[in-house]
């Protein structure tokens, strides 16, 4: 099968979602033309160079349901992985390619150079200025991306589309203008012309993905009979939704469940702001009580009540109506997702870079409720617990690893809070001028004190 799509970023997720659905359609006999050539832009990715070669780019995918049932299959989407250290040439040739008609992209929140308060291009990563000196060989996603670009246009080859899916909102529009960017401190007419020329629909992604793990690698083994170096498990929810605007063509992607619409932004809204956000509630007030799964914290009923009445209250007052979607349903369907006990998802997962995280997901409902005179008590609640968990240390004493791209930084002024209450706050980096509400800081010092002194689950119970 020829590789009409390059996927930047082949992690548990994409294996997941992406990847079978062109699974789905080669079953089907919909995917000629539509093979996955993976690629992997970060040292850590060699990994999955090796494994996917070693199996010839073939895995198990695991789904967990809730009642225990295990089911597995095969994916054989992937019919070929370039490892961009190794030889970013290959990777810019494959995507300058005729036959490749979308590059897609996986590469977390942090991969696109968001500067977080204004929402312009950093360019302060090292890696992206290196990038951009004259005669570079490119080594990030954008750079690969942007010269694969540039070589098409030379080639007067139509462009591909560029499909990214990661948790952001308006995450095509945010690549736009990130690429767009970027490739304009390249060359200012290879930016203008990206900006005028190359397609970024929007889409919204759901599928629950944990990290995989020894115990999933040995349960496939003797559940299934088969030895995979890296297979991925799942939740059985699976929900894309396109924005269906693909001028260099696309697969039939609707022949496998997935929703083409001409307008994305009720979809991502309502994703991210109740479950991914949700997750953000969960995380920090699930570690800090003790709990190591997700579905453990999700079955506190202190806990359950905080997302709950986070969606309900602060959250749902600021979505749009979704076509097709009951919302109260979908509410409680979250909560059921994430009490699955054989997911096993990880509250440490969750707790990974929440620089990028909250920003993105929780603070555009506290923007939208302070300005309509809403209700910010849980949000601001949940920011505090994110401020008590980047000091690093746990309610028994127990050290926290912080993963976070600006852990240092968090973890600096997560320190001074102990004699400064609203330190952490005055990243206005991350927050911008929040530190300066009155309302929003009321509510965030009475939640930060009661965690201080009190812990996260009496600081549950009281709000
Ligand atoms: N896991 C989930 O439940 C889930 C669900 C929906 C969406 N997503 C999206 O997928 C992303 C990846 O999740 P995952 O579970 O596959 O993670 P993962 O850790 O399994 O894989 C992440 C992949 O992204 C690459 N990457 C990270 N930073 C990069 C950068 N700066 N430039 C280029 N590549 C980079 C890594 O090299 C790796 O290949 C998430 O950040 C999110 O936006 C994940
Ligand atoms: O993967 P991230 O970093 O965007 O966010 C962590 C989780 O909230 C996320 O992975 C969810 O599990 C996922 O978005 C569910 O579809």
């Amino acid at each position: 099968m020829n590789a009409g799509i390059v996927h930047v970023g082949v992690g548990g997720f994409h294996r997941a979602h992406q990847a079978m659905v062109l699974d789905d359609l080669r079953v089907l006999g919909l995917a000629e033309g539509w093979g996955i050539c993976g690629v992997g832009v970060l040292p850590g990715d060699r990994r999955m160079r090796d494994v996917l070669r070693a199996q010839d780019f073939g895995y198990t995918l695991v789904l967990k349901h809730p009642d225990g049932r295990q089911t597995a299959r095969g994916i054989a989407s992937i019919v070929d992985y370039l490892f961009a250290p190794d030889d970013p040439e290959a990777v810019i040739e494959k995507m300058a390619s005729s036959e490749v008609r979308i590059v897609s992209l996986t590469i977390t929140e942090g991969g696109y150079h968001v500067d977080r308060v204004t929402g312009e291009f950093d360019a302060s990563d090292p890696r992206i200025a290196a990038d951009l000196v004259p005669g570079a060989v490119p080594q990030t996603a954008f750079g690969l991306i942007a010269e694969a670009l540039r070589r098409r246009r030379e080639r007067g080859l139509i462009p591909f589309t560029v499909l990214s899916c990661d948790n952001i909102q308006g995450n095509g529009d945010v690549c736009q203008r990130m690429l767009t960017a970027f490739a304009s401190r390249m060359d200012p007419e290879l930016g203008t012309w990206i900006a005028g020329s190359v397609a970024f629909p929007n889409s919204m992604v759901d599928r629950i993905t944990p990290a995989t793990t020894d115990d999933d690698r040995a349960a496939v083994t003797a559940r299934f009979g088969v030895d995979d170096a890296w297979p991925v498990v799942a939740e059985p929810f699976f929900q894309w939704v396109i924005e269906d605007h693909f001028p260099a063509g696309r697969p039939p992607f609707e022949a496998a469940g997935v929703q083409l619409v001409a307008d994305v932004e009720p979809f991502e809204l309502m994703k991210l702001r109740l479950l991914n956000a949700s997750h953000q509630g969960l995380c920090y007030f699930g570690r800090l009580s003790g709990y190591h799964y997700v579905h453990e914290a999700a079955q506190d009923p202190l806990i359950a009540r905080l997302l709950r009445r986070y969606m309900d209250e602060e959250a749902t007052p600021t979505l749009h109506p979704v076509p097709g979607v009951d919302l109260d349903r979908y509410k409680d369907t979250l909560l059921e997702r994430f009490a699955n006990p054989h997911v096993r998802d990880t509250v440490a997962r969750l707790c990974v870079d929440s620089s990028d995280r909250i920003p993105g997901w929780l603070l555009p409902v506290v923007r939208h409720q302070l300005a309509t005179g809403g209700q910010v008590r849980l949000s601001a609640a949940i920011v505090a617990s994110w401020a008590r968990y980047a000091e690093g240390v746990d309610e028994r004493g127990e050290p926290i690893e912080v993963v976070d791209g600006r852990r240092d930084t968090v973890m600096a002024y997560a320190t001074r809070q102990r004699t400064d209450p609203l330190a952490f706050l005055r990243q206005s980096d991350l927050f911008g001028d929040l530190a300066e509400d009155t309302r929003f800081t009321a509510e965030y010092r009475w939640a930060l004190e009661s965690l201080m002194q009190r812990g996260a689950q009496a600081t549950l119970a009281d709000l």
